[in-house]
C-alpha cells in the first residue's frame, strides 16, 4: 500500500536529513513512513502509490480552499508570464497589504516576508526597537518558526521531537527569552516583576502548535493589561490563525488586540509568505522610515502576493457563508469524534475555532502544554495510523491542530466518522 513512499523516502533519507525539509512531516510520532505526495485536488491528496486522501492537514494551513483552487491557480500562471521577481516594488503589494489592512482594525501598515518565522523575528526586533528593551516572553507550547531566541520550549516539531530548545543556540540568545506558563496569569504577573526589561509578548492567541489550546479571555487581558502597564508591545501571532479562525482571525473573535499582528499560511495561499503588520506609528520605526533594519531579497514575491490577494478577496467577497460553512464542519468533524468516543468509553476532549480542529485524547480540557504531555499520545498515534491506512489525512502529531477546507464536504466529514467508528472499537 505504501511501497513507493517507503522507496522513495529511503532515497530521500540519503540525500536529505530525516528524509524531510521540515521535521514535522517526518511521521516520526505516530510511527510508519510519510507519504510522498503526487498531487492534491480540492480537499484530496493522492500520494505516489496512487493512494487518496481526505486532507485534514491542508499543507499545515495555507490552503482554505484546498489543493489547485481555480482562481488562484489562474492567478498565479497570469502572474508568471510577467516575470518571477523583480526585486523592485510592485502594485501586487500594496493591494495584498490594503486587503490586510481593511480586515483588521487596529493596523494601517504591513512588511511583507517570506515566511512565518521571519515576521515573529522581525516582529520581536521591531518591538525592541520601539521600546528599547530586550526581554521578550514566550509561552511553553507556543511556536513561533524556527528563529534562535524562540526556540525555547516551543510546540509543534520541537515538542514532537521531545527537544522543545534547539542544540546550535547559544544560551546567550535565548537569555533574553523568559518563558510562561499558557493560560497562568500568576506565572505571567511574577515575570513582570522579575524584569525591568521586557520589551514585548509573544503569544498564539489561539494556539494551534501544541494541538489546539485556546488562551482564555482573561488570560489575553492580562496579556493586554500587563504590557500597558509596563510599556511593553503585545505581539498576536496569527500565522495560524489569521484569516482560518475567523475573516479577522484570532483578533476578530477576542476582546484582546495585539499591538503587532504578524500573518502566514492563508495570506499566501499556498506560496512562501510572511507578514507583520502594526500601527502607521509602531511600523513607522520600521527601515527605511526608521532605524529598525529588516529586509528580504523575496520579500513580497509578486507569485506570492497574487495568490493572497485572490484567495484573501474571495474570503472577503462571501465571508458569512464561508466562515459559517467552515465552522459547521469542523464542528461536525470533532462532535461526531466526541460522540463516537463516548459510546467506545474513550475519554477525548475536542474543540474547534473557525476552520482550525483539534481533539485530545484525555480527560479534562488541556489548558497548557504540561496538560497536553498527559494525553494519551500512543492513542493518537494508532488512531492516526488506522486513519491513514482508510485514507485520512491528519496532521502527524497530537502537538498539531488540523484544518478545514472550503471543498470538504459534509458527505467526506461522514465518511471519516464511519471510519473513525471502526476504529476507535478497537482502540
Ligand atoms: C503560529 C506560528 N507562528 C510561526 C510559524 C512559522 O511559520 P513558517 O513555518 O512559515 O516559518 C508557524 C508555523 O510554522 C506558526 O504556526
Ligand atoms: N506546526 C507547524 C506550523 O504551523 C508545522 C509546519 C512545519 O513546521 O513544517
Amino acid at each position: 500500500m505504501f511501497e513507493k513512499s517507503i522507496k522513495a523516502y529511503e532515497e530521500a533519507c540519503k540525500v536529505i536529513p530525516g528524509g524531510v525539509d521540515s521535521p514535522v512531516r517526518a511521521f516520526k510520532s505516530v510511527g510508519g513512513t510519510p507519504p510522498f505526495i503526487q498531487k492534491g485536488e480540492g480537499a484530496y491528496l493522492y500520494d505516489i502509490d496512487g493512494n487518496k486522501y481526505l486532507d485534514f492537514v491542508q499543507s499545515w494551513g495555507p490552503l482554505i480552499f484546498g489543493h489547485c483552487d481555480k482562481d488562484i491557480e489562474e492567478a498565479v500562471i497570469k502572474t508568471v508570464k510577467n516575470g518571477l521577481s523583480f526585486g523592485a516594488p510592485t502594485e501586487l503589494e500594496t493591494q495584498l497589504a490594503n486587503e490586510i489592512v481593511e480586515m483588521y482594525d487596529n493596523i494601517d501598515k504591513v512588511r511583507f516576508v517570506s515566511s512565518g518565522t521571519e515576521a515573529t523575528m522581525s516582529a520581536i526586533r521591531l518591538a525592541r526597537g520601539v521600546t528599547g528593551k530586550n526581554d521578550i516572553i514566550k509561552f511553553e507550547g507556543c511556536y513561533h518558526g524556527h528563529s534562535d531566541s524562540l526556540l525555547v520550549q516551543a510546540g509543534s516539531g520541537m515538542a514532537t521531537f521531545g527537544a522543545p530548545s534547539s542544540p546550535g543556540v547559544p544560551a546567550d540568545l535565548t537569555k533574553h527569552t523568559l518563558v510562561c506558563e499558557y493560560n497562568n496569569i500568576e506565572n505571567l504577573k511574577k515575570c513582570f516583576e522579575d524584569s525591568s526589561d521586557i520589551a514585548c509578548i509573544i503569544i498564539e492567541p489561539i494556539a494551534g502548535n501544541m494541538g489546539l489550546v485556546p488562551a482564555t479571555e482573561e488570560f489575553l487581558a492580562t496579556c493586554r493589561e500587563l504590557c500597558d502597564k509596563y510599556g511593553a508591545l503585545l505581539i498576536f501571532d496569527e500565522v495560524m490563525s489569521g484569516f482560518r479562525a475567523s475573516l479577522k482571525g484570532a483578533s476578530g473573535i477576542l476582546k484582546t488586540q495585539g499591538d503587532i499582528i504578524t500573518f502566514g499560511k492563508v495570506i499566501g495561499a499556498g506560496m512562501p509568505v510572511g507578514a507583520f503588520a502594526a500601527s502607521r506609528e509602531i511600523m513607522g520605526h520600521l527601515s527605511p522610515e526608521g532605524k529598525v533594519y529588516q529586509a528580504g531579497t523575496l520579500s513580497g514575491n509578486p507569485v506570492a502576493m497574487a495568490a493572497g490577494l485572490v484567495s484573501l478577496r474571495k474570503l472577503k467577497a462571501n465571508s458569512e457563508l464561508i466562515y459559517a460553512d467552515l465552522s459547521a464542519k469542523a464542528n461536525k468533524l470533532v462532535n461526531g469524534l466526541k460522540d463516537i468516543a463516548t459510546k467506545y468509553n474513550i475519554p477525548m476532549q475536542v474543540d474547534t475555532r473557525g476552520s482550525m480542529f483539534g481533539f485530545f485524547f484525555c480527560e479534562k480540557a488541556p489548558k497548557n502544554f504540561a496538560e497536553v504531555g498527559l494525553c494519551d499520545f500512543k492513542r493518537f498515534a494508532t488512531f492516526h495510523h488506522e486513519m491513514l491506512k482508510k485514507g485520512f489525512y491528519f496532521a502527524c502529531s497530537q502537538y498539531e491542530t488540523g484544518f478545514i477546507c472550503t471543498t470538504i464536504t459534509n458527505e467526506d466529514i461522514d465518511a471519516c466518522l464511519n471510519a473513525a467508528d471502526e476504529i476507535m472499537k478497537n482502540l
